[in-house]
């Protein structure tokens, strides 16, 4: 079961240039949180304050009941096993082969023995999907297979908490999709809190429960990931559009002039059609592998949040909350078919049977269109 983070007025600076400051959040336990921002906002440095590696002049991250920013270091260094990080690159060492980078924090950090190790290496190495792979070298595989080995090695020490930075980076659209889906299966099966930072606008869109973005050195937004789609915030607007458009510019923020230029050219234009927010469902767990306790907590914190939000917002996530259940009878049609398919090509007279369509589940009643009995 993961555990919470509870960043209160965070903010650091090098020298004269502040990173970000004032940020306060919390990742729920159990729940997949994204972190945006546009490049050079601080999202690493955010993530190294959390566990300890950089040290922000103000503020608190409590983990279960340690300060990552003020305890000793004896503190802050027990409660860092805690988390289980996956870099950029993967960070990988170069001589040693992927069952050696893997089992690297479990020969460091615990007297586990060989056998041990084997058995917890393979099994996470299963889990990524690089069985087999395990006296290969970094040189030898692709960026995909690296950031696999990578998560496999962030999980190898049974974290509550795991960070990924860009673990999307380098990827093409068909394996960072695949990404994704580990990522979902993973918080399915060991219930950990995580935290995503990437600039992938498909990822922040279907993964997560929640999301946060920094943008000028602030948190401008932080929140369950249907509430910040349906902001209308100009930032956040442009960034989830990936649009040049907007106050975001070049060079992370315009001047003036630029954006007075923009609202002019804009002036001239017809102005577009309003569209209805579209909340896209959101990714589920593989067949086979367990519901995530963490979307169960973060729907009743969306049921929570319902009556305060603008009437086209609470539509929006309506919608998007029936998208997804019909996008799990769909999975769910799709494996029951599977599973006739492989029973039928084992029996010598198959018998024609009938099945009733899978039932999504049901909706609070401020979801149910208007008329619709559960
Ligand atoms: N150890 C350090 N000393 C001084 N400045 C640093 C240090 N680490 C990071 N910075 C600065 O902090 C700023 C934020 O860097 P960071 O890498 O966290 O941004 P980011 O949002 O992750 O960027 P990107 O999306 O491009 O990866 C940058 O200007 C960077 O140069």
């Amino acid at each position: 079961m993961g555990i919470e983070v509870a960043v209160e007025g965070l903010t650091k600076s090098f020298g004269t240039q502040t990173i970000w400051r004032d940020v306060t959040l919390t990742l729920p336990a159990g729940e997949v949180t994204v972190l945006l921002g546009p490049s050079g906002t601080g999202k690493t440095v955010f993530l190294k304050s959390l566990i300890g590696l950089i040290k922000p002049e103000d503020g608190t991250v409590r983990v279960d009941g340690v300060d990552m920013v003020n305890d000793p270091d004896r503190r802050v260094f027990r409660a860092r096993k805690r988390f289980g990080l996956m870099f950029q690159d993967g960070a990988m060492f170069g001589s040693l082969n992927l069952y050696d980078n893997i089992a690297f924090p479990l020969r460091e950090h615990t007297r586990k023995t060989e056998r041990e190790i084997r058995r917890i290496v393979l099994e996470k190495m299963d889990t990524v999907g690089l069985a087999g792979e395990e006296k290969k070298v970094p040189g030898q595989i692709s960026g995909g297979m690296r950031k696999r080995a990578g998560l496999a090695r962030a999980l190898v020490m049974d974290p509550e908490i795991i960070l990924c930075d860009e673990p999307d980076s380098g990827l093409d659209p068909v394996r960072t999709a695949h990404l994704s889906q580990l990522l979902i299966d993973v918080n399915a099966r060991i219930d950990a809190t995580m935290l995503i930072v990437t600039h992938n606008i498909e990822i922040a869109s279907t993964v997560p429960d929640n999301i946060g973005m920094l943008y000028r050195r602030d948190l401008v937004a932080f929140g369950p990931r249907e509430t910040v789609i349906a902001s209308e915030d100009p930032v956040i607007a442009q960034f989830l559009r990936g649009s040049p458009e907007g106050p975001i510019g070049m060079s992370e923020e315009k001047d003036a002039a630029l954006l007075a230029e923009e609202a002019a050219r804009a002036a001239n234009r017809p102005r577009p059609v309003a569209r209805p927010i579209e909340i896209p469902a959101q990714l589920r767990p593989s067949p086979g592998e367990p519901e995530r306790s963490g979307e169960i907590r973060h729907a009743a914190r969306v049921d929570a949040l319902l009556p305060s939000l603008p009437h086209a917002a609470a539509e929006a996530i309506r919608r998007g909350r029936v998208a997804t259940a019909e996008a799990a009878a769909v999975a769910a049609a799709a494996q029951q078919a599977a599973a006739q398919r492989a029973a039928s090509a084992s029996q010598p007279a198959p018998q024609p049977e009938t099945h009733p369509a899978p039932q999504p589940p049901p909706l609070p009643p401020e979801f149910r269109p208007p008329g619709e009995t559960p």
